[in-house]
C-alpha cells in the first residue's frame, strides 16, 4: 500500500555514469526507510498482462524476449505517447512505494520528471549523476548509434538539476557528496 512519500530523489544519468552504484549505496545506508524504484520494472510486467504473456519468460533471457523485444519497445513508446506519466504512475503503488524516501534510479525524459515534480510538488530533488566520457568508457561503455544518442538518453540533458554528483573514481570527492545527501535526506525525515 503507498503512502505519501516524504522525499522522491529522482536519479538520472549518462549510461555508465554509476546510477546503479550510487543509488545501491543511497539505499544501503537508508536501509529500511527507502526503496529503489525503476521505472522499466513495470513495463514488462503490464506488457505481459495486456498481452497474455508468461512474465517469467519474458524476464529471462531467451528467446522468447526476443520475440517480443521490438514490439514490447514500441508498447511502451504508444503507451508513453498517449499517456507520459503511465510508467511514473504506476510505480507510485506498486512494491517498495510503502517507504518514506523513493528513489528513481532510471528517470530519461522531462514528461518523468514533471510528472514528479505536478503530482509531488515539494517533495521532488533532480539528481544527476555524471561521469566523463573516459571514465565511462572504461566502465564499459562504447557509443551506440540509435542508443546513445535517442531521445531515452538525451532528453535530460539541458535540465537544471537540484544536486549534480560527479562519479569519477575519487571516492573521497563521492563520499562527501553522499555525506551531505543522506544527511540531509534523514533531516526531512526526522521532522
Ligand atoms: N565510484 C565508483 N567506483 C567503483 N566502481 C564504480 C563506481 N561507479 C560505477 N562503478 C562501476 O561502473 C560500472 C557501471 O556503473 P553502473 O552500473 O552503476 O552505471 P549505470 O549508470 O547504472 O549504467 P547503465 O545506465 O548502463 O545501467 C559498474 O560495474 C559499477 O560497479
Amino acid at each position: 500500500m503507498a503512502q505519501c512519500p516524504v522525499e522522491i530523489l529522482i536519479f538520472s544519468g549518462k549510461r555508465k555514469s554509476g546510477k546503479d552504484y550510487v543509488t545501491d549505496i543511497i539505499k544501503e545506508r537508508l536501509s529500511g526507510v527507502c526503496s529503489v524504484l525503476r521505472l522499466s520494472g513495470p513495463l514488462k510486467a503490464q506488457y505481459a498482462q495486456d498481452h497474455n504473456l508468461d512474465l517469467s519468460r519474458l524476464l529471462d533471457a531467451t528467446e522468447y524476449k526476443e520475440k517480443y523485444r521490438a514490439d514490447m519497445i514500441a508498447w511502451g513508446e504508444s503507451k508513453r505517447s498517449a499517456d507520459p506519466g503511465y510508467f511514473c504512475r504506476i510505480i507510485c503503488t506498486g512494491p517498495g512505494s510503502e517507504k518514506p524516501i523513493w528513489i528513481i534510479s532510471d528517470a530519461r525524459r522531462r514528461t518523468d520528471v514533471e510528472y514528479y515534480q505536478t503530482e509531488y510538488p515539494g517533495q521532488v530533488k533532480t539528481v544527476r549523476v555524471e561521469a566523463d566520457e573516459s571514465v565511462r568508457r572504461d566502465r564499459g561503455w562504447v557509443f551506440t548509434s540509435g542508443v546513445d544518442d535517442a531521445e531515452s538518453e538525451c532528453d535530460l540533458d539541458e535540465t537544471n538539476f537540484d544536486l549534480v554528483i560527479t562519479n569519477n573514481g575519487d571516492s573521497e570527492l563521492l563520499e562527501n557528496a553522499l555525506t551531505d545527501l543522506i544527511e540531509d535526506i534523514r533531516s526531512k525525515l526526522a521532522v
